[in-house]
């Protein structure tokens, strides 16, 4: 009996996903694992042993753990100064989207540095955010010798490297654009960050980047790659050189990231994975059916604010021993899920990414109150 309990709440939390899982779906569906329970003592091992192999996190404990209390004796930047890398003139939304959703968690102080095309639209989108203006494409110095391309790309490194001690945690990549000297730029920040042992997450073009230099996040176990179905792809494919395998989807992940020499990977989709070459976790809490763009953004702004949050903990000696990279990728991608269901539930087909943002305090809020 104690087993069928085991398992009976393993398939309860299983199937608190879907918002139309009512409490009389749930008894059903216990019903029927009970009956085949007992219907087939040969099978049992095989159940239990699929059962066992999930290993979804309790994400809601994870956002009570690592979320700080409002303490009025901290002081501005104790509670996260992020910096987003990334902005061109393609794309405006999606480093607004990641630096926005850091502060909307409670960050307190959230940068982006982006080309001089994309700063004034995204200072104009928020006054809360601080806009560096430092980055340069090709097209802006195609007139240049390789001496004075040198030189522009020593400033852009310098304007950054002023700031790097600075913050708790980089993200690299939403809304970069591909351009080869910017990305060489990049490349050098990644640099910076490491020496500096600030951690990172890789998004967007920023995981193009390190698909094709896989050494720049190598090893570094302050980085977190947060793939979507196709950069997930194209890792696999380049690391691993084989296709993505669904049977084995937590082997192949937790080898990827082992074969990245132990870096936090979170593979986005339907459920979101996640591994440092170690140990997987997957969080499955129901999000929204709606998949307009820019919900990456939001994820990757908000593993900054929870990694950065989940770090402070280690100095508590009653912490938890789970990795604070792992904390915080369990943390932001149960909150990003929760706000995108609360977000779907007011809008509907309607839902964009603003809405979701909209609903990120509020979500945090039903979970850990703020007073
Ligand atoms: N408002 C803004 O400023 C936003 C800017 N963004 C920024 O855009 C940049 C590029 O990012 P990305 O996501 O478009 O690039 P990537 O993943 O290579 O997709 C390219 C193509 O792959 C496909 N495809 C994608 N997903 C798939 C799936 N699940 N399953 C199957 N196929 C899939 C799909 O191809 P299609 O379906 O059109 O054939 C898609 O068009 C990056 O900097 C990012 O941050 C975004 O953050 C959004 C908001
Ligand atoms: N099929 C799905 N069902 C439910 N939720 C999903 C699904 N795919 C992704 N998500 C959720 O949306 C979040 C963003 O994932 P998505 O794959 O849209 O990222 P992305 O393509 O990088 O987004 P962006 O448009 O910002 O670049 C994930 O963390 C996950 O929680
Ligand atoms: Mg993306």
């Amino acid at each position: 009996m104690l087993v069928k309990h085991g398992v009976i709440s393993a398939l309860t939390r299983s199937t608190s996903h879907s918002p139309s899982s009512s409490s009389s779906t749930v008894l059903r569906r216990q019903q029927f694992l009970v009956r085949t329970l007992c219907a087939s003592k040969t099978h049992l091992p095989k159940l239990i042993r699929a059962m066992s192999s999930t290993s979804e996190a309790d994400a809601e404990s994870v956002l009570r753990t690592v979320t700080p209390s409002l303490d009025p004796k901290r002081h501005k930047g104790q509670a996260g100064k992020i910096a987003v890398i990334g902005g061109c003139r393609e794309y405006t939304g999606a480093p607004y989207f990641a630096a926005i959703s850091a502060l909307k968690i409670g960050a307190d102080l959230s940068h982006v540095f982006c080309t001089k095309d994309a700063a004034p639209v995204i200072k104009s989108y928020s006054p809360e955010l601080i806009v560096h203006p430092v980055l340069e494409e090709s097209y802006t110095i195609s007139q240049f010798s390789e001496e004075e391309k040198r030189k522009v790309q020593d400033k852009v490194i310098g304007e950054v490297d002023k700031w790097m001690e600075r913050f708790d945690c980089l993200v690299i990549g939403p809304g970069l654009g591909r351009d080869p000297f910017l990305l060489e730029c990049v490349s050098k920040i990644m640099l910076l960050a490491k020496k500096s042992n600030v951690p990172f997450v890789v998004d967007g073009d920023g995981l193009f980047l390190v698909t094709n230099s896989i050494d720049l996040v190598k090893s570094y176990p302050l980085a977190v790659l947060t793939p979507n179905v196709n950069e997930y792809k194209r890792l696999v494919q380049k690391v691993l050189n084989c296709e993505v395998d669904e049977e084995k989807a937590e082997d192949q992940l937790r080898s990827l990231a082992k074969q990245i020499g132990g870096v936090t990977i979170l593979r986005k989709g339907k459920s979101d994975l996640i591994s440092n070459g170690e140990i997987v976790k997957s969080v499955s809490i129901y999000g929204s059916p709606r998949r307009c763009g820019g919900q990456g953004d939001i994820l990757s702004g908000s593993v900054a604010v929870f990694l950065s949050w989940a770090q402070q903990l280690k100095s508590d000696p009653e912490s938890p021993s789970e990795s604070p990279v792992i904390l915080g990728c369990i943390a932001a991608s149960g909150l990003l899920r929760k706000a995108a269901s609360l977000a779907f539930t007011k809008h509907k087909r309607s839902t964009l990414t603003s809405d979701i943002i909209e609903c990120l305090g509020k979500s945090l809020e039903d979970i850990c109150p703020a007073s």
